[in-house]
């Protein structure tokens, strides 16, 4: 991290992005868990999946950024669009499609040893950046401001990312997502190992970086999906059939007025 040159997008003016899936079909082996799913995640909107368990909201997730095909047995059909590309065009490399659209996991990860400074910039190592130490430094401060993690460690930025706690892990890991100035952040169940309190701060988060950049969520938590998106799809699969969506639009509508029984009885937790 020694060179000088710019980062790719010093100086652009931000510019959101959408994601939208046509058609995607997913397997592990001969398990088919996805049926033809197709959404559209609005730019700038953050979008949540909801469903119940093994429906496949994870799984489509990790398809969003190619980690899907991360897995030996995984495979995959339809398109997903980047502002209209498809990521899985021949010759698309997968590491760039990741830097773009980023990934914030349930349980926060980040390098316990290594200091809350290293670990935002250890995002741009991952991603092959190479910034100048102004900016460098700037990146640092933005996304841990960005994270809403900023007053809480700016004295101390050579302490240890494990010195921090659960909930400041997490917006540590965002900080680190941002780092790469993605144009998606996919974040699956970002708070499930949460306590209440950290839990809000990171919905606080959440609500701070929409109209930044688009976001797409998994949640098992109902008032967490009225809380933090505008938009909703609800997959469900059953034991002989595989995961699709049976209703996707406006949150409040979904919550207030679905159109489909299924999501009526989910949403008000009579079943899953
Ligand atoms: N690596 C894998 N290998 C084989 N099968 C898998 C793998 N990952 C997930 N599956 C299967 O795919 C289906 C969908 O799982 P997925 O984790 O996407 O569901 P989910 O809706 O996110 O569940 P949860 O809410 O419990 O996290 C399940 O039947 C699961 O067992």
């Amino acid at each position: 991290m020694t060179t000088t040159a710019p980062h790719p997008s010093a100086g652009a003016q931000p510019r959101l992005s959408g994601l939208e899936s046509r058609d995607v079909s997913a397997w592990f082996g001969s398990h088919k868990v996805l049926e033809r799913v197709s959404l559209t995640m609005a730019a700038g909107e953050v979008t949540a999946l909801i469903g119940p368990s093994g429906c496949g909201k994870s799984t489509f997730l990790r398809i969003l950024n190619r980690m899907h095909e991360m897995v030996r047995s995984a495979q995959l059909a339809g398109e997903v669009l980047l502002d209209g590309e498809d990521i899985y065009e021949h010759g698309r490399r997968p590491a760039e499609v990741r830097r773009r659209i980023g990934m914030v996991f349930q349980r926060p990860n980040p390098f316990p040893a290594m200091s809350i400074a290293d670990n935002v910039a250890s995002g741009l190592k991952l991603a092959g950046i190479k910034v100048s130490k102004d900016y460098r430094e700037h990146l640092i401060e933005d996304s841990l401001r960005q994270a809403g993690l900023w007053n809480e460690v700016s004295s101390r930025l050579g302490t240890p990312g494990g010195s921090l706690s659960g909930g400041q892990q997490q917006r540590l890991c965002i900080a680190r997502s941002l780092a790469v100035e993605p144009d998606i952040l996919l974040m699956d169940e970002p708070c499930s190992a949460l306590d209440p309190t950290s839990t809000r701060r990171v919905e606080e988060t959440i609500a701070e970086l929409r109209g930044r950049l688009t976001i797409v969520i998994v949640t098992h938590n109902m008032q967490q999906a009225q809380r933090v998106s505008q938009s909703c799809a609800f997959f469900l699969a059953t034991h002989d059939t595989p995961g699709r969506i049976v209703e996707a639009g406006p949150t409040e509508q979904l919550f207030t007025d679905p159109a489909d029984q299924r999501t009526a009885d989910y949403v008000n937790g009579r079943f899953g």
